[in-house]
């Protein structure tokens, strides 16, 4: 709702009142709409102050009230009538103004902006453009080319730079709003005729084609499919070659577009479900409001390859005390300079203080005896984890969190090394550490859920999304990744090549194929857990070179590896590179030839294979197993795991996550073309629907928010 109140005798001032962020729902319309009514028909009112409760001037429409029939008054005619009010209008901005909350503030004939507010135009981010005249207005305020930078990218900008473009008139240290009503004051009776801004003409660039064009080229190569960007471009078109009227009509019918697109339905799922991921549970009934999180002041990292580095500037940056141990000298001399140059360079592109100060650096495992957490982030190496695990155990103070940064080891085969495994935790980082915004906190059968909700919170505060998951091999991440690699590989033995694969992977919407990937991230990683599990045996030909315990088995990343081809690093892996560390991917003549040997020493007869082919075997392969993690109460629900996979694995974020995608294809669909590879390859145990998909898609294909009652009580493997 809105709240009317009368200030300093002459100002009516409008609040909106709708926690957390004072967004437009249809009761928060009402409000504005009867209150500016009222203060225009209020003699005594010369003019009018529009701000927002708890110090936010408004998060922009209701994205709540999307999914469900549109009620209340539309916000188009809202905006219209202030803009049309006879008495002056400011907008006090404190806070946000995002969305429709920036569109109303543009309505208004004056913007007071505090100087701690951003504003901005984030509605691209949700697969929508701004549809209460904001591709009209900006730019005919700030000009084409800066309009088309903030509706098309969704940045926030801080209030000293909405100055400086133009969009507020004023912003102020002081209370904002009590700077409004003072504001409102002095240009009570003024001419609002130069202060509308759907009456101003919108600046032709001389250029203008050319701008167009280069905005076209760059969503293209930045969008990765989604629509949204582009959409946004051609409104902003519509500013500059349509009088405002028609502009709006325009602008209205390419909103209706993208409202009713499923990629529009994907990317707003993804919002809550991030934000979701912060409700967290176990599988043993730890909840994330019933845990209190424990504090940490001072931090340690052991071991400092890329990950260790990575963390320690994370670490470093957040504030926290860091005590950074690698006990090889020439190593921790490399790390110390490598971990100076990451935190200059954050310094410099976030504009903060640099962090060096933070960290001290030792040679010996003992510096970590005051800490009151510690990092482990050595060689993924269950012997050596194990050694450092018991090391850690007895030089700690008592009470000191364990926790691992391995990518899929046994969390509770650590934990049960030292003398308080409920103090061990999984934090799973993602290269690099410090860019990456996913972790997975892995949680064991015996992790105390105050040790979960710290290794939670330590993510929040390193400004990382945390996603609590179960303790399995490959947590969530990486146990999904398995069945998608492996029908991958499959591909290429049935006659496919890696950029054929890639291709269609990148068309989908994915960052990079699974075999660039698989070159960036080094094949030898995945060949040295494959060697430990018994799997890589000596060349051989025949099926049985290709079965390990009674199921299918492809050694091709096996005997690329043999031949040193490890990817990027030695400048050949899937693909070739110009040279060692190269990273432009070229098709490699030599690995289709390697191919083709491989298919006939096997007795393989290469086939064509269609785009839907490669699509549907690799992600339905990948969202099965999904289903099976849900089924064992690893991941509490699916947005968890769509958060794990947009944020961690390059899963295009219009497209909601492999499980919304499950959805939005159809249960029933996915369950049919799985069964229908399963017949085709009846040695592929992972193309076998799992029983919770095959359950779901009985019920009838139901929402994903749904999905929840339909899973049962979780069965952890805990
Ligand atoms: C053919 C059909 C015609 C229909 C005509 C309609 C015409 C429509 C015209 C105009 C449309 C305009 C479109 C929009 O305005 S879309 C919304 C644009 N705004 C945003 O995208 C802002 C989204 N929010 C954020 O970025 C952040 O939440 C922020 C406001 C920066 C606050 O961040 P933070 O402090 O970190 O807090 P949280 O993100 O955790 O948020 C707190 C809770 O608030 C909920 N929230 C936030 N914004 C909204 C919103 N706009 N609507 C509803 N709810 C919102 C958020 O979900 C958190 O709650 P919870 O944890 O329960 O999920």
């Amino acid at each position: 709702m809105a709240l009317y109140s009368r200030v300093s005798g002459s100002v009516g001032m409008i609040t909106l009142q709708n926690p957390p962020v004072n967004a437009l729902s249809a009761a928060v319309r009402q409000g504005i709409v009867d209150m500016m009514h009222r203060a225009l028909s209020e003699p005594e009112v010369k003019s009018v102050v529009i701000c927002g409760q708890n110090g936010k001037f408004c998060g922009g429409a209701d994205i709540r009230e999307f999914g469900a029939k549109m009620t209340g008054p539309p916000l188009v005619p809202m905006v219209h009538l202030i803009e049309a009010a006879s008495k002056p209008v400011v907008a006090a901005i404190e806070g946000i103004a995002l969305g429709g909350g920036l569109e109303l503030a543009l309505s208004c004939h004056y913007r007071i902006a505090h100087s701690k507010a951003t504003l901005g135009f984030p509605e691209v981010a949700l697969g929508l453009l701004p549809g209460a005249g904001g591709t009209q207005r900006l730019p005919r305020l700030i000009g084409v080319p800066a309009a088309l930078d903030l509706i098309t990218t969704g940045r926030h900008v801080t209030a000293a730079e909405a100055r400086q473009l133009g969009i507020v008139d004023e912003v102020t240290d002081l209370n904002a709003v009590d700077a409004a009503v003072k504001f409102a004051q002095s240009v009570t009776g003024k001419s609002l005729d130069a202060r509308r801004i759907s009456t101003y003409p919108c600046p032709r660039p001389p250029d203008l084609d050319a701008i167009f064009e280069r905005a076209m080229q760059q969503v293209r190569r930045s969008a990765r499919g989604a629509i949204a960007p582009g959409t946004c471009v051609q409104a902003v078109h519509a500013a500059v070659t349509l009088p405002y009227a028609k502009g709006m009509e325009r602008e209205r019918e390419l909103f209706s577009l993208l409202f009713t697109s499923g990629q529009a339905r994907a990317l707003q799922y993804y919002f809550f479900a991030q934000r979701a991921v912060s409700r967290w549970s176990t599988a043993n009934g730890a909840r994330w409001d019933t845990s209190k999180p424990r504090p940490v002041r001072k931090a340690a990292v052991i071991g400092l390859g890329t990950m260790g580095r990575g963390i320690t500037v994370s670490l470093a940056q957040a504030g926290f005390s860091v005590v950074a141990v690698e006990t090889q000298e020439q190593q921790l001399s490399e790390a110390k300079q490598a971990v100076s140059g990451m935190l200059e360079r954050g310094a410099k592109r976030r504009g903060v203080p640099l962090a060096h100060d933070k960290i001290k650096y030792s040679c010996s495992v003992q510096a970590v005896a005051d800490v009151d957490l510690v990092i482990e982030a050595v060689f993924e190496d269950m012997a050596l984890k194990k050694t450092v695990f018991q090391q850690l155990s007895a030089i700690c103070k008592p009470g000191v969190l364990l926790c691992t940064n391995t990518s899929g080891l046994d969390i509770d085969e650590l934990a049960s090394q030292t003398q308080s495994p409920e103090l061990v935790v999984g934090m799973h980082f993602f290269a690099p550490a410090h860019v990456m915004q996913l972790l997975e906190v892995v949680y064991g059968p015996r992790s105390s859920p105050e040790v979960v909700a710290t290794a939670m919170q330590m993510g929040k505060k390193m400004g990382k999304v945390s996603v609590a998951v179960g303790n399995c091999r490959g947590f969530v991440g990486n146990r999904m990744l398995k069945p998608y690699l492996e029908q991958a590989f499959f591909l290429l033995e049935e006659g496919a090549t890696p950029e054929q694969v890639d291709q269609v992977l990148e068309e989908f919407g994915f960052a990079m194929g699974v075999f660039k990937v698989s070159d960036l991230s080094g094949l030898d990683v995945g060949w040295k857990v494959r060697k430990s599990d018994g799997l890589v045996s000596p060349a051989s030909t025949g099926t049985s070179a290709r079965i390990r315990g009674g199921s299918r088995y492809s050694p091709l990343g096996d005997l690329l590896c043999e031949r040193g081809r490890f990817g990027q690093k030695t400048g050949r892996g899937w693909y070739q590179y110009d040279k060692p560390g190269g990273r432009v991917a070229k098709p490699d003549p030599w690995l289709h030839g390697f191919l083709e040997e491989y298919r006939a020493q096997h007795g393989l007869v290469a086939r064509h294979i269609d785009h839907q082919e490669v699509l549907e075997r690799c992600l339905y392969a990948l969202i099965n197993e999904g289903f099976q993690i849900l089924q064992d109460g690893i991941a509490a629900g699916p947005e968890d795991i769509d958060v794990i996979y947009v944020l961690g694995y390059g899963w295009p974020r219009h497209r909601g996550g492999p499980m919304f995608y499950a959805g939005q294809v159809g249960l029933d669909k996915v369950v049919e073309r799985l069964e229908h590879y399963q017949q085709i390859h009846p040695d592929v145990p992972g193309l076998q629907p799992c029983s919770l998909l095959r359950k779901l898609a009985a019920s009838g294909n139901p929402a994903i928010h749904k999905w929840r009652e339909v899973i049962q009580k979780p069965r952890s493997q805990l």
